[in-house]
């Protein structure tokens, strides 16, 4: 049997709501020296900070025993930006606590002052959670597509994963309409999309695959998925559809309530770990929705090894009755590469 998660469902998302209320806030009164360049040289603005501080805090304050995997590092700022930037992100978090966002919200979650901290190791064994603040900070530069992140994962596997897009069409083929979804999972108990204010719950389910509408869902960022190879293997599996470029775990979102048909996603490079903050929710929304997350190789992803998925071989995502004609055409495109190197 299952075991429900409620509390921690419930407190994951009101916390990554909050943290999409903020977002918005900064997006809106964004200015350029609020973006700062991290030693990965990946843009990080005081959204990503502030974001993070409020849903560790939220998190620390219900659960003060769970270690916090999170993107951001703290020492960072303290290093690369002042005290203005300091008191702004302390002061964007605690406006996005105390806003009254939904009955009830606050007053059953409060906050206290405590130390939360992010940079847990990850690893194998107990609870963490593990929080992307805004993922798709490029996407969220551009004013288009990001997500607020946030799993609870258990010796190793995802239990609870909530992301909220703040920017996303509730129907891709209305990009003028209605805006705002949060997705969620808990582990045995199916998928959900809701609006960011939690109305409009509706169960998510995976369309079985047609290969008349069949296409991809990418990044982007040519930098982060390979566009080319991706191309490749959407030739070998005769898909006439363009790819459905999109900045962050809306993918999996997108892809959990029938958008595209599979998500891909490969290396660019030899090097690169992905981390486990930009699959970890996603991952399992998918899955409680019918589909099937795995590296290119077909290999489940190992959320224990830290704060990577380790060895890199790509991601692939998508509905069951696909995956073994996706691994297929992977190989194939893999092989083609080879031949030509
Ligand atoms: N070379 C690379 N290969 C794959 N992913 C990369 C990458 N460099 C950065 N990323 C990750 O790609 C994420 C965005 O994914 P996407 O392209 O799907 O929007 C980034 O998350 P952040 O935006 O949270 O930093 C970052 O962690
Ligand atoms: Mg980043
Ligand atoms: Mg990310
Ligand atoms: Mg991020």
């Amino acid at each position: 049997m299952s075991i429900a998660y409620t509390t921690e469902k419930q407190l994951a998302i009101s916390a990554v709501r909050r943290a999409c209320y903020l977002t918005s806030q900064v997006f809106n009164k964004l200015v350029k020296n609020e973006t700062l360049t991290k030693g990965d040289k990946t843009p990080v603005t005081v959204g990503d900070y502030a974001a993070q501080a409020l849903i560790s805090s939220m998190l620390h304050h219900a659960y003060p025993e769970d270690p916090i995997v999170g993107e951001e590092d703290a020492a960072e700022l303290r290093v690369e930006s002042g005290k203005v930037q300091r008191d702004r992100i302390v002061e964007l978090a605690n406006e996005a606590l105390v806003q009254d966002l939904q009955e009830g919200d606050y007053a059953e979650w409060g906050i206290g002052p405590g130390k939360a901290q992010g940079n847990h190791e990850g690893g194998r064994n107990g609870r963490m959670w593990c929080i992307d603040p805004i993922d798709g900070t490029k996407g969220f530069l551009r004013g288009e597509q990001y997500a607020v992140c946030l799993a609870l994962i258990i010796d190793g596997e995802v239990k609870v994963g909530v992301i909220g897009c703040p920017n996303l069409p509730h129907d891709l083929s209305k990009p003028d309409g209605g805006k705002g979804c949060l997705f969620v999972a808990v582990r045995g108990q199916g998928a959900q999309q809701m609006a960011v204010s939690g109305a409009n719950p509706t169960p998510l389910s995976m369309p079985p695959y047609d290969p008349a509408t069949f296409s991809f869902l990418e990044s982007v960022e040519a930098a982060h998925s390979s566009h080319s190879t991706s191309e490749k293997i959407s030739k070998l599996m005769q898909i006439t559809h363009s790819p459905i470029r999109m900045d962050s775990q809306a993918k999996y979102g997108c892809l959990a309530r029938g958008d595209g048909g599979a998500y891909v996603r490969m290396p660019t490079g030899v090097g690169y770990k992905e981390k486990i903050w930009d699959h970890a929710p996603g991952s399992l929304i998918v899955e409680e929705a019918g589909g099937i997350v795995t590296n290119s190789q077909g290999v489940p992803l190992d959320f224990g090894l830290g704060r990577t998925l380790g060895e890199n071989f790509g991601i692939v995502a998508t509905v069951k009755s696909a995956h073994a004609k996706l691994l297929d055409a992977v190989a194939k495109a893999h092989e083609g590469e080879k031949a030509k190197a």
